[in-house]
């Protein structure tokens, strides 16, 4: 059917993607993000990660102009629950079809097709954050950039911080339990992925074009009575001039299972020798390592947004998180893309669990499912929302309740991208 529609029409043919176009879909994708070539140790990876039958590629006859993925992730939501999300990824449309409709086409596709295979959630990094918010996303994780002047800003530990030891370690001999490391950490934090089979691959990833003179990457492990309670991964870029030593830590991942464990590696990551800035990227706008330094401002600290939240079923998507404070709230949410969500829904829930079902009572709170995909990690307060003119009392009280009961005691974060 769609097939003989775009015939008709000539609008580009849209069809789940076969693994003999792998190769002119990828080469599609790759071009409109500038055309570099990927390694082929990275260009196999991503052949191997694409999951086919969820992915779609727009056809001008033999000629692809557009490519959409989906990963079929689980994500940590607050209270710790893995639900199914589809992570939306190698969206691209040719620059020669731009503007046409294409993305918003396979956008349509993907999203109708997320709700059959009954995900409640979509989620995905933008390439430019102003592209999703038309098709329901809402920035629901924000990230923290920084570069640090450790000549000047020390580092307050807590208590038992000595007791952790450090040792290096080749990153791909201690991978395996580097991956377990991360597994434990993953129900600590909404926000966070759960790693599919293969992904480990992507952490070692390390090709020379973008060390830009760093080391080949480095690892430590942190340890405490024997176990091992954390990993940093870094690259060191030495750098001398007429007064010494300016060589710079590009810190890729830290991951700890405690507070202590991830000091003892930020401590660590500070005072590598001939060193004197830490480079640090994607990191929780709420890491602790903000609140022990001696000097924020000499951290250089820059907020972006991070994973973009689509609520792609409202009442599941709801039901499956927990929630900080009891909610009772009646909301009418406006869903202009996905109609199925619009209308009014009442959320009863507290920290043990929810029920989000359709009611005919009034509503307390009006919105659209943009601003419910921003609170919904609990990182984005409907409050906030509410000054900016995004959420509408409607019964007194029902905005700050809700607020509090969205919230999360610790703010989401993605650690990597996708
Ligand atoms: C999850 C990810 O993979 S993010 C990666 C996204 N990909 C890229 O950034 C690669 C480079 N860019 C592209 O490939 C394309 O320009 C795309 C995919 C961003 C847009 O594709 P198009 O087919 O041109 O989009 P389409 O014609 O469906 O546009 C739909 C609407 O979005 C708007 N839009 C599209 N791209 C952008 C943008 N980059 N910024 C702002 N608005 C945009 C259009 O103006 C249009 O608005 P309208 O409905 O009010 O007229």
């Amino acid at each position: 059917m769609a097939n003989d529609s775009a015939r008709d029409t000539g609008r580009p043919e849209l069809r789940v993607l076969r693994q003999d176009e792998w190769n002119v879909w990828y080469d599609t994708l790759i071009r409109a993000f500038g055309g570099v070539p990927e390694t082929a140790e990275e260009r196999e990876l991503w052949d191997t990660l694409t999951e086919l039958d969820r992915s779609l590629g727009a056809w001008d006859g033999d000629t692809c102009v557009g490519t959409a993925g989906v990963f079929s992730f689980r994500l940590t939501v607050p209270g710790g629950a893995a639900v199914p999300a589809a992570g939306v990824t190698m969206v691209s449309v040719a620059a020669t079809h731009r503007r046409r409709g294409v993305l918003t086409s396979m956008m349509r596709r993907q999203l109708d097709d997320v709700r059959e295979w009954g995900w409640p959630l979509a989620v995905l990094t933008a390439s430019e954050p102003e592209i999703y918010g038309r098709f329901g996303y809402d920035v629901g994780s924000l990230q923290v950039s920084a570069e640090i002047d450790t000549t000047r800003v020390r580092l307050s530990v807590p208590a038992g911080t000595d007791d952790v030891r450090l040792r290096y370690a080749a990153p791909a001999d201690v991978l395996d339990v580097c991956e377990a490391l991360y597994a434990r950490t993953v129900t600590g934090r909404p926000g966070m992925l759960a790693r599919l089979p293969g992904w480990e691959r992507l952490g070692l990833l390390d090709p020379e074009s973008e060390r830009e003179g760093s080391s080949p990457l480095q690892c430590v492990l942190a340890e405490l009575d024997g176990e091992v309670v954390g990993y940093a991964r870094f690259h060191v870029k030495p750098e001398w001039d007429a007064s010494g030593a300016k060589g710079v830590v590009r810190v890729r991942d830290v991951q700890a299972v405690d507070p202590v464990a991830q000091a003892a590696l930020w401590r660590f990551l500070f005072g590598i020798d001939l060193t004197c800035t830490v480079k640090a990227y994607a990191r929780p706008v709420d890491e602790a390592w903000q609140y022990q330094v001696s000097d924020l401002r000499r951290c250089a600290v820059r907020v972006r947004d991070a994973l973009h939240v689509r609520l792609v079923e409202v009442g599941a998507a709801l039901e499956a998180r927990t929630y900080h404070a009891p909610v009772d709230v009646v909301f009418e949410v406006e869903d202009a893309f996905c109609p199925w969500n619009s209308g009014r829904w009442r959320l009863s829930g507290d920290g043990k669990g929810a029920s989000c079902e359709r009611t005919t009572d009034a509503a307390d709170l009006s919105l659209s499912v943009r601003e419910l995909g921003a609170a919904y990690l609990g990182g984005v307060s409907l409050a906030a929302l509410g000054a900016a003119g995004r959420v509408r009392e409607l019964r007194r009280g029902a905005l700050a309740q809700a607020a509090v009961g969205f919230g999360s005691a610790v703010a989401p974060w993605l650690p990597h991208g996708f």
